[in-house]
């Protein structure tokens, strides 16, 4: 058995963690010979709620879990840490645009970037969950400047799993058959689902989801706007946000960063941008990308038409706007953003 690995989820009390722990601790992220320590971070109003998680983790009698640290203090919450979930923060409600959550949001990811700073492994891969997640990432990734800025992520991964499956009920194939759709620039309602790179395996012939669907008014509308706008509808049904679906994205991130991607095969992740495919530099914006050795690399040299290049400049000019509000809402003269 390997040593194990200290893996911090914040937001332990909630929704998405509730999901999130179970995943973890069965082994589906880290692989089931990698024992885990699991820190649960929360804040002290949520103590008590805490403790019955604890209890739960307990009764699952999960071979992989050696130790639970449950703790509302940063500083035991990010010790040594080599992957961490930023799921904590306030979810959104409906008739709410994921961006009303920044002023509230963005100063936990100070905290939080601060603390990973000082208390974190320096290798540390952190996948920020919390709203809005591309902004939260980038401050938080500002307030760590210790920690290489290619370790911090926000999970468009969601958006990808919605899409994907999408197209293969649109194909009637298994989820298992579709591949390589794309989410660019913002976990909003900007995003831009492209299925332009998808692939799909109908009867053992591999072909392009385009040729596959053949129907470009359904690529660009309705395929769209249904992924674009399935977090409001999963609110609009439950009346509390997508946690389930959340926590396997969570997971299928964090499994694909630290295990890889399959040749040929590429995952979208939101990461900070070095401008490729004239998206504004220096945000965090979600790009296809392709993993190994624990790095992710944009991938590059894909042909996009002129509907597509309106898209991802729509959602990089909303990025931007959200980085200048963040500022403002942070102390810029302390901020490295
Ligand atoms: N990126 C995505 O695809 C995606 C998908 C679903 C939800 N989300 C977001 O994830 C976040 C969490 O959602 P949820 O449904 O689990 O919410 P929730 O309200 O059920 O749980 C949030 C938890 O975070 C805790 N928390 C608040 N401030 C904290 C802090 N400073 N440190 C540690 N913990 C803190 C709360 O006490 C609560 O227990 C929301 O912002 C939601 O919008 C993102
Ligand atoms: O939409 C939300 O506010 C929650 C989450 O980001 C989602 O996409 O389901």
């Amino acid at each position: 058995m390997a040593e194990p690995i200290r893996v911090v989820v914040t937001g332990a009390a909630g929704q998405i963690a509730y999901s999130l722990l179970y995943m973890i601790a069965r082994g589906e992220v880290f692989g089931k010979d990698q024992p885990i320590v699991l820190h649960l971070l929360d804040i002290p109003p949520m103590v008590g709620v805490l403790e019955g998680v604890v209890m739960e983790l307990a009764d699952c009698a999960l071979p992989l879990l050696v130790e639970v640290v449950p703790t509302t203090d940063p500083a035991v919450g990010f010790k040594d840490v080599s992957a961490a979930f930023l799921v904590g923060a306030m979810p959104r409600k409906e008739g709410m645009e994921r961006k009303d959550l920044l002023s509230a949001n963005v100063k936990i990811f100070r905290t939080q970037g601060e603390a990973l700073d000082k208390f974190a492994k320096k290798d540390v891969k952190v996948l920020v969950v919390g709203n809005p997640a591309n902004t939260n990432a980038l401050v938080c990734s500002s307030y760590a400047p210790s920690i290489p800025r290619e370790n911090f992520s926000a999970m468009t991964r969601l958006d990808q799993n919605r899409a994907t499956s999408q197209i293969a009920a649109k194909v009637g194939v298994p989820i298992s058959a579709v591949s390589n759709i794309i989410i660019w620039g913002n976990h909003s309602s900007t995003q831009y689902p492209d299925a332009g790179q998808g692939k799909v395996t109908v009867n053992g012939a591999t072909k392009s989801v385009v040729e596959a669907v053949n129907d470009t008014a359904y690529l660009q509308g309705s395929f769209v706007e249904t992924v674009q706008k399935r977090g409001a509808a999963v609110i609009a049904a439950r009346k509390m946000s997508s946690a389930m679906s959340a926590a396997k994205a969570a997971c299928d991130h964090m499994h694909d960063w630290w295990n890889g991607t399959a040749p040929g095969q590429f995952v979208s992740m939101g990461v900070f941008s070095d401008g490729s495919y004239d998206s504004p530099k220096d945000v965090i914006f979600s790009f296809p990308v392709e993993i190994k050795n624990k790095q992710w690399k944009i991938v590059s040299g894909l042909t996009l038409s002129d509907f597509a290049k309106n898209k991802l400049s729509v959602t990089g000019k909303e990025l931007q706007e959200e980085k200048d509000e963040a500022l403002s809402v942070l102390d810029s003269s302390v901020s490295n953003l």
